[in-house]
């Protein structure tokens, strides 16, 4: 649950907002990431015996282990991603632990090459 609203799921919190950055008209141009972080803690929680099902009846009985576990959850945001973008576009994201900081450093460059080879794109210098 939410630190400052106890009522409200984290998860379902995170999905919200990203459906509503998703059908914003202002970012209709925007490329959007997605970092699925805390993935350590994810790990940890699964190995300790939590499952997933219990939390998200959807999840259903697929296999309650890190692999499964991440991509349902990131169909689940692909899929908001691509039926509410007001225009088609391209979707990233990135598994992310960002204690690990010589691991995120390494993201973070790849999402700015990224973005800088975006850009050169549309000036047509590349
Ligand atoms: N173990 C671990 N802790 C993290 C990670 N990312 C953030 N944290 C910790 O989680 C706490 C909240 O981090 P914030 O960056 O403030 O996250 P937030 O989005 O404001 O809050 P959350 O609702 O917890 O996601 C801090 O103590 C962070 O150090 C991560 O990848 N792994």
């Amino acid at each position: 649950m939410l630190e400052e609203d106890p009522k409200v799921n984290r998860l379902e919190d995170s999905i919200t907002l990203w459906r509503q950055i998703c059908e914003n008209p202002l970012l209709s141009k925007t490329t959007l990431i997605l970092f699925l972080n805390k993935m350590d803690i994810l790990q940890a929680t699964l190995a300790a015996g939590i499952r997933v099902q219990k939390y998200v009846p959807s999840y259903g009985e697929q296999p309650n282990d890190v692999a499964h576990v991440v991509k349902y959850f990131r169909d689940k945001f692909r899929g908001y991603h691509k039926r509410l973008s007001p225009k088609t576009r391209p979707f990233y994201w990135h598994e992310t632990s960002v204690i690990d900081t010589k691991a995120t450093a390494v993201i973070l460059v790849g999402v700015r090459e990224g973005i800088l080879r975006a850009h050169l794109q549309s000036v047509n210098v590349i």
